[in-house]
This record gives C-alpha cells, structure tokens and sequence, in this order.
C-alpha cells in the first residue's frame, strides 16, 4: 500500500558558514510496506531511520533534495497529498517529545488528533479518554502539560495521539524510548493490533529485540543504506537465512545470542550489498 521507489536524500551540511556540501541520507532507498504487517525499521543512530519516517510524512527540511518516487494506495504520494492525508490517514509517533504542544493539556491534545481525524469535539474528547487510559496514563496525567510528563508519560501521549487518527499508515519513531518494560509491552501489542485491523505499521527502532517479536518484516539500514529486508521468521539460530553480514552480526550481538558485539563492527557492507541497497 505504500511504494517507495529508489529513494535518494540529501541534506545539506554546512563545512563551514561559506561552504556548503550534500551528505547523502538516504540512497536509492526502494521497498514496499504492505496492509495488515508490521515492518521494523532497524539500524544504528544516525542510520536515516528518521529521515525516512520524514520523507514519507512530507515533513523534511526545506533545503532537502529528495528523488525517487512514493505511491501510497497506487498513486502518487506528492507534497499535497501528503499535507491532505497527514495526521488522518498517515501518522507519525515522532521520536522528540518536543512535538507535543507546550500549551495544551494532554487530554485536550489527544482529542485534537481524533478531531483531525474528523471526530466531532464530543466524540473526540471520549475517544481521547479512553487511549489514555488504554495507556495508563491517570487523571493527573490527562490533565497535565507537556513539561509536567515524565519522557515516558509523554511517549504514550504520542502514541494514543497515533491511536486515535485511526491512521491507515503509523509510523512508530522509536515508541518504545524510556518506557519500563510493562509499558513497552503495551506499545508493541498496540502496534500489533493495529496491524491485525489491517493496517500498515512501520516501527522504526534502533534495537531488534523490540522489533522481532511483533514485526512480520524487517529492514536493517546503515549509512542510509537499505542493508538487507528479511521475514522476521530469518533471524533465528545462527542467522544463517539473512543474506547480509551486517544483519547477522546485529541478530548475533544480542544478549541471548552470545552478545558478539564486536561482531557488528566488523561486519563491513560487502560489495554486493551495498550494490543491492
Ligand atoms: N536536518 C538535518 N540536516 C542535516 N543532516 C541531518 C538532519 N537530520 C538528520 N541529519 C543527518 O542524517 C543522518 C540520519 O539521521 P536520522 O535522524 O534519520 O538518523 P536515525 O537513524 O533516526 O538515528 P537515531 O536512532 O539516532 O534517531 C544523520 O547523520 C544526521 O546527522
Ligand atoms: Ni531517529
């Protein structure tokens, strides 16, 4: 349901206040996310993980140069279309709190989002109640601003804010950052459901053990390189189904696997994957 096609970006980087070059973010980026899967976006920082979530949302710097070509539904996914559909049929859980509006309460926040989505104001404050509750988040809670959440109250507000669009495409940007392991718990099985009412879930994470017990999918990036997409089924025993280095030495360095950390930094791209990317 949403084509990207040899995505390129690049971004400008200033060596000096006169002298401006391009840093290459993403290159030649192509892969299909379906309805009804969860794919994991994984990759260390800096990878362009978030660069992606950005240039599928519309939401890149201006001063990107972008190539390459996105469809969502079988048409052409251009800047207007994206401003159109953004926030009701595509949603992004950013990876900074800071898009959380400083000035309005939570609950408030969250029945903006569901309004966006074409709620009436009553409607939407209900819905807006029960995400929050679905999320833990109390009375206090609900009641509160931005800057009086903790990093992991605030991220749940981001993703209840998510739930309630009723999306057909989430991006999730890290949802999982700062929160206990119950919580977590909680994020991913929401993120899950989403995607077994048929939506298109994207998790974008910087750690597999996240990714793999809800994703169908996984796509391993480095240097804005698209490393490697297998079935989330390929990362098991030695890892001997993944096609890359890389995405081996990254299923090896987890904790359960003998923790071969090492490993992922010697695992430089070989000449074919980076020709593949
Ligand atoms: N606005 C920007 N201008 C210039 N370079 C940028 C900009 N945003 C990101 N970059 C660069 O692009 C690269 C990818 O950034 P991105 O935020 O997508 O990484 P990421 O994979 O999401 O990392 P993390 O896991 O730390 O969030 C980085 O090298 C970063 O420095
Ligand atoms: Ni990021």
């Amino acid at each position: 349901m949403l084509t990207i096609n040899r995505l390129s970006l690049q971004l400008p980087l200033y060596v000096s206040w006169w002298k401006r070059e391009w840093a290459t973010c993403l290159n030649e980026f192509s892969l299909t996310f379906c309805s009804g899967e969860v794919h994991g976006v994984v990759g260390a920082s800096g990878a362009g993980k978030s660069l992606l979530a950005y240039a599928i949302m519309g939401l890149l710097p201006t001063a990107a140069r972008l190539n390459g070509q996105l469809a969502y539904q079988g048409k052409p996914l251009d800047e207007a279309r994206q401003r159109q559909l953004r926030g009701r049929e595509l949603a992004l859980i950013p990876q900074s709190l800071n898009a959380l509006d400083p000035l309005a309460r939570t609950k408030r926040q969250v029945a903006w989002a569901a309004q966006r989505a074409g709620q009436s104001s009553r409607h939407a404050l209900q819905s807006a109640q029960r995400a929050l509750d679905h999320y833990q988040l109390d009375a206090r809670a609900q009641q509160a601003y931005a800057h009086e959440l903790s990093g992991g109250m605030a991220r749940r507000v981001l993703t209840a804010m998510a739930h309630v669009s009723q999306a057909r495409l989430v991006i999730a940007d890290e949802p999982t950052v700062g929160l206990d392991p119950l919580q977590r718990q909680r994020v991913l099985d929401a993120l899950r459901g989403l995607a077994d009412q048929g939506k298109t879930v994207i998790l974008i994470t910087h750690d597999l053990r996240h990714a793999l017990p809800i994703a169908d999918r996984v796509t391993i990036m480095r240097d804005g390189q698209q490393v490697e997409t297998a079935s989330a089924r390929a990362f098991h025993g030695s890892g001997a189904s993944l096609a890359s280095a890389y995405a081996r030495a990254l299923w090896l360095a987890l904790p359960d696997n003998g923790f071969l950390s090492h490993a992922v930094s010697q695992a430089q791209p070989t000449e074919q994957e980076i020709t593949v990317a």
